[in-house]
């Protein structure tokens, strides 16, 4: 478990992470996502001690890192997968690892094989692919078999299969109990592999909540109906956490807080017959974007030719 409390860390005048309360509770992989430059490194190079925090606090399993007899075994992370010396082997970086922990040899075996290094183990870490040095790097970070897993854009640089081995092992990793941290800026991979997710943007908490309610914030749960009457139809849902909108005259609602299938029955059991009945899909990136919209530090243009270029076709 990892509880921020007010956890805030400034550079001179810039706060990059600023009062986050939150908690990643076992048992489920939660996601953590924001805009570049959110603050989301900073806060998961404060949750293993790598920088000190300029205000609050946050522990792993009631202890900062730093307070823990043996942090390889309590917190195992991937921050930046090339922080291993490129002359040495990926199996020499595990096994200085393990030595140095304590860890038994056998554990470092059976990282290998559980990341599939095992054809590059005894090749120098320099020469590896981005996809290969993740690997490696994930390799680490179960070294110690720790209870807290906390990465760092893990999917990066992973081919398909890579994105799918990963899926598999952080929804592995919750499920036996352990509590899973994974930031990414891939949102349908996210989707797909967290339960839960804390948002932030210029360092601020704009979200903690899981992903269906994220997306339902957003509208995911609005119905579509077209009907041949959608008056009568609009008092027949009208009711405490359903809300109705539809224009004077069109046969169209939209309603939320209702499932399509209840307002189909609902319609029948009226003799009201539907003409369109569809559930609007929201992505959780386009709810993302929407949540983050005013947040984004960075923002780029679409335009690729320089803005002083004559316009095309014009005479030379
Ligand atoms: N050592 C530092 N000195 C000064 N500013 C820093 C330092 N580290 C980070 N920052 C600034 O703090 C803010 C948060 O950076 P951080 O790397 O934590 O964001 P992030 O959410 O991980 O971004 P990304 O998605 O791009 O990796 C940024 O504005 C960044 O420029």
């Amino acid at each position: 478990m990892i509880v921020a409390q007010q956890l805030t860390k400034r550079y001179g005048e810039k706060t990059a992470v600023d009062r986050l309360d939150f908690t990643v509770k076992p048992g489920t992989v939660t996601g953590f996502l924001g805009p570049n430059g959110a603050g989301k490194s900073t806060t998961m190079r404060m949750i293993v001690g790598l920088d000190a925090p300029s205000g609050g606090s946050v522990v792993v399993n009631g202890r900062r890192y730093a307070e823990h007899a043996a942090p390889l075994q309590e917190v195992g992370a991937l921050l930046e997968a090339k922080s291993i010396h490129p002359g040495r082997s990926a199996f020499n970086h595990l096994n200085s690892l393990a030595l140095t922990h304590g860890i038994p040899r056998r554990r470092v075996d059976e990282v290998i094989e559980m990341t599939g290094i095992e054809s590059v183990a005894r090749r120098r870490a320099g020469a590896f692919s981005l996809g290969m040095g993740q690997r490696l790097g994930i390799a680490a970070a179960l070294l110690g078999d720790p209870a807290t897993i906390m990465l760092d854009e893990p999917v990066n640089g992973l081919d398909p299969e890579g994105v799918l081995w990963i899926r598999n092992l952080l929804t592995g990793l919750a499920e036996e109990g352990r509590t899973v941290f994974v930031s990414s800026h891939l949102m349908s991979e996210m989707a797909l592999t967290a339960d839960h997710l804390i948002v932030v943007g210029r360092g601020r908490l704009l979200a903690d909540t899981t992903v269906k309610e994220l997306i339902r914030r957003s509208g995911g749960d609005t119905v579509r109906v077209a009907c041949a009457d959608p008056a009568r139809l609009r008092e027949l849902l009208a009711g405490p956490g359903v809300d109705i909108t539809g224009h004077a005259g069109s046969e169209e609602l939209e309603v939320t807080g209702m499932a399509a299938r209840s307002i189909g029955f609902k319609a029948a059991e009226h003799n009201i017959a539907l003409f369109e009945l569809s559930t609007k899909g929201v992505s959780l990136e386009e709810a993302f974007m929407e949540l983050t919209r005013d947040e984004v530090e960075y923002h780029g243009t679409t335009h690729t030719a320089a803005r002083t270029a004559e316009p095309v076709g014009s005479a030379a």
